[in-house]
């Protein structure tokens, strides 16, 4: 006699192939559908002009043949999006039929007899013979929630009509794979530990996934949020931050379909990298990706004449620490809004110019456009000052065009054109020659033109503006518009600073901190517009984004929600600044419409690596590991360089044993392309990761820390985390960063002593070996 279990499975089978079936049906279908789509195409395409009446003798004929071939092409484009639409619903029909759904509740409304038995997958699915019969819904649909956040027993949900009380009496987890039912389980729970940890022990991949089947309840809030303005996700490191906010675009475009599309949804990254490792997980979802860039990219198809400092550089000076004062201080909120200031009152005093020149003499001194500028009414906005001076400066130039026609070096330029030139000058202006004067007139006019087209180009495209004067003008004055002892800064250490900026000026070169400053100035006097289109704005990794670089997103996508991720223990860049972060978010948005939502459990390391991580910072004793077990980390202290490398390599050779992804993490590329040589020498083979650009690996990866973040790898060898390497407490977010990159295996190498930050773990949560 078959068990209880057995007969729930057989059940439970015979469910799926019922389901099944009903999508095979769902398939032929749209199979139809994509055939008859794709064959009234392709007629329409044939028969194009024969369905279009062509008549262009007459000026209402053009019009006509104008507004005929515009309907065909209307009907072709229809019947595109038909066929597209179609074949979109045909991969999530074959998705569907391979892997239909994940799970099974059964709930009871208010005063229903019996419970329904709703099935939950990646896309909803209706029997395509009966309407009314939802076989599967969407993971994203209001009545999925209620899998993520409540076990078994009575709880309210967010339904379309208001909170809706239903009472929950069956939770299954449903493993299915190639149509085949592998595994049923019941659970009382919301998230079953069990699918989790099965999820967890997996071995790490170059591509991040998606974690849809198990979501946790803390991180569903996240990804069913509509109401905040800010969101801000405070996680510890592999908390699940990136995956559940990548749920929520996910989420967001299924919410808002119709309304929103992938292209008003906008992620900013860490680095490139990044953006590789995570590109896959909405298209496993069902959706495209969307617009996803670096902060540097964003800064930096900006000022195309300029070169912006890189990741790896900001990264070392950061490190330096000389003029973190002034650095905290350009950073700031206050000065975003002194900059701001300082731009209204260029309403008054006017702004930089530059000459404008023609034939190498000044044709419109600076002086002179100042003077147009500063012309216009008092309350003139300061974007609409420039433009009216553009206008001006325009109309001069017409004027002064008009006088220089009859200006003998135009006469002689006209006289000095080939028949030629003349011919494809009046071609080229689709005009017939008449040979008197008129056609004088008209080649004086082009001659003149074509003189004054740079000058016209410059004034359309604000040359005259000075704007890198200005931004120097800006630095100089802050004092006056900063207490800057507030700031610790003194008065000659700002100077130093500005003159470093001009200086690197005219290297051709600006540092991160001051671009965003210059970009910012740029858009308030020329009236760059917002951008309105954008309503989803992401940050990932936010603690390492200064209050100045947040108010200038906020400015340049005013009408964009923001969901902003960060954990306060891996700000590698901005350090101390990353302590007042929320108090700048403050600033910046409603308070009321703030939301934050911690998490405190880490899901990526084992937990025995998390209980070591979370003692190398001040506050990791809120962390909670999450109960998968493995190895206690390793910390390999070894007396020179050819023995650490030795040791490396014995660690490398058994985590290839165990088929495990290992990255060797270390502090510099200097130091990464050391180890990639000497590893070489020993034949191993490996990726080193020298830019974002790359791509990753599996096998060995040596990358430096700061282009290993977010990122995660089965095994992560700690290169010399000596004191020589990490001397003091300072040190602590990067370490941490470095060592919560690992999943299943850290290691630490130091080549002589410690850093005194591994000192502060119980020696008993790890392995001490000493070469
Ligand atoms: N609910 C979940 N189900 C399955 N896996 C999860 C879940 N939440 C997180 N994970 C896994 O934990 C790992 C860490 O997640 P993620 O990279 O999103 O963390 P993070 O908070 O962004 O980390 P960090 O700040 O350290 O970069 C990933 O492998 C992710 O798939």
């Amino acid at each position: 006699m078959a068990t209880e279990d057995t007969k729930i499975k057989q059940a439970e089978q015979a469910h799926l192939d019922y389901v099944r079936g009903k999508i095979k049906i769902a398939e032929e279908i749209t199979a139809e559908t994509i055939t008859k789509a794709k064959q009234s195409q392709k007629d329409l395409e044939d028969h194009f002009y024969d369905d279009v009446r062509l008549k262009t003798s007459t000026y209402e004929g053009q019009m006509e043949t104008g507004v005929s071939v515009r309907q065909q092409q209307q009907m072709l484009e229809q019947r595109q999006n038909r066929w597209q639409s179609a074949t979109r619903d045909m991969e999530t029909l074959q998705k569907l039929y391979q892997n239909a759904y994940f799970a099974r509740i059964d709930l009871k409304e208010d005063g229903e007899a019996q419970p329904e038995k709703i099935y939950i997958g990646l896309s909803s699915f209706v029997n395509p013979n009966d309407s009314d019969e939802y076989l599967i819904y969407d993971w994203r649909a209001p009545i999925s929630s209620v899998y993520y956040d409540s076990g078994v027993g009575e709880m309210t949900y967010n339904a379309p009509s208001g909170p809706q009380r239903v009472d929950v009496t069956l939770k299954r987890e449903l493993q299915i794979k190639n149509g085949k039912l592998i595994q049923v389980f019941d659970t009382d729970e919301a998230v079953g530990d069990r699918v989790l940890l099965e999820n967890l022990q997996h071995q790490s991949d170059t591509k991040m996934k998606s974690i849809v089947t198990t979501i946790q309840k803390e991180q569903n809030a996240i990804i069913r949020d509509t109401s905040s303005d800010l969101l801000f996700v405070q996680g510890v490191a592999g908390s699940g931050k990136t995956a559940a906010v990548l749920q929520r675009v996910a989420y967001l475009l299924y919410r808002y379909r119709g309304k929103l599309t992938p292209g008003q949804v906008i992620l900013f990254s860490p680095n490139q990298l990044f953006n590789d490792y995570i590109n896959q997980v909405l298209p496993e979802l069902g959706e495209q990706n969307m617009v996803q860039m670096t902060y540097y990219q964003f800064m930096r198809r900006r000022v195309p004449r300029l070169t912006v400092e890189t990741l790896e550089q900001r990264f070392d000076e950061s490190l330096t620490d000389e003029t973190q004062n002034v650095t905290t201080l350009k950073n700031s909120l206050a000065l975003f809004k002194a900059e701001g200031e300082y731009a209204d009152s260029l309403n008054q005093t006017g702004a930089a110019f530059r000459n404008i020149m023609f034939q190498g003499k000044v044709f419109i001194s600076k002086e002179q456009i100042n003077e147009i500028y500063r012309s216009f009414n008092p309350n003139y906005r300061l974007r609409n000052r420039l433009e009216a001076t553009k206008e001006k400066l325009l109309q001069i130039l017409k004027q002064r065009m008009g006088m220089e026609m009859k200006k003998r070096w135009v006469e002689e330029a006209v006289e000095g054109l080939s028949s030629e030139q003349i011919e494809i000058l009046h071609a080229n202006a689709g005009r017939q020659r008449t040979d008197d004067d008129r056609d004088a007139r008209f080649l004086a006019r082009q001659v003149v033109k074509a003189a004054f087209a740079k000058v016209h180009q410059q004034i359309k495209r604000n040359r005259f503006f000075n704007i890198n004067q200005q931004f120097v003008n800006f630095l100089r004055q802050v004092p006056e518009l900063v207490n800057l002892s507030d700031w610790h800064v003194t008065l000659s250490e700002w100077q130093t600073s500005v003159r470093a900026t001009v200086k690197r000026f005219q290297a051709g070169k600006i540092s991160m901190a001051d671009v965003s400053i210059y970009l910012y100035l740029f858009d308030l006097v020329t009236g760059k517009q917002p951008d309105l289109k954008m309503r989803y704005l992401f940050i990932d990794e936010v603690q390492d984004y200064t209050p100045f670089q947040l108010a200038y997103l906020q400015w340049n996508y005013p009408r964009a929600k923001f969901t902003v991720l960060g954990d306060l223990n891996q700000a590698i860049f901005t350090r101390d600044s990353s302590q007042t972060l929320m108090a700048d978010l403050r600033q910046l948005f409603n308070p009321d419409k703030i939301r934050v939502i911690k998490l405190l459990k880490s899901y990526r390391s084992t937990a025995q690596i998390t209980d070591f991580t979370k003692q190398l910072i001040p506050d990791g004793q809120d962390i909670e590991a999450y109960a998968r077990q493995g190895e206690v980390p390793v910390l390999a202290v070894t007396k020179n360089h050819e023995q650490a490398i030795q040791r490396l390599f014995q660690t490398i050779v058994t985590n290839q044993k165990a088929e495990e992804t290992t990255a060797v993490i270390g502090k510099t590329l200097a130091e990464c392309r050391q180890i990639a040589a000497d590893l070489k020498d020993r034949e191993v083979s490996t990726t080193l990761i020298q830019t974002e650009n790359q791509r990753l690996a599996k096998g060995v990866v040596i990358v430096p820390a700061y282009l290993a973040k977010g990122l995660e790898f089965d095994a992560v060898v700690m290169w010399d985390g000596s004191k020589d390497n990490y001397p003091t407490d300072q040190d602590d977010k990067l370490v941490y960063t470095i060592c919560t990159r690992a999943m299943h295996r850290l290691e630490i190498i130091s080549i002589g002593q410690p850093s005194p930050l591994f000192a502060a773990v119980n020696p008993a949560d790890y392995q001490l070996v000493k070469e």
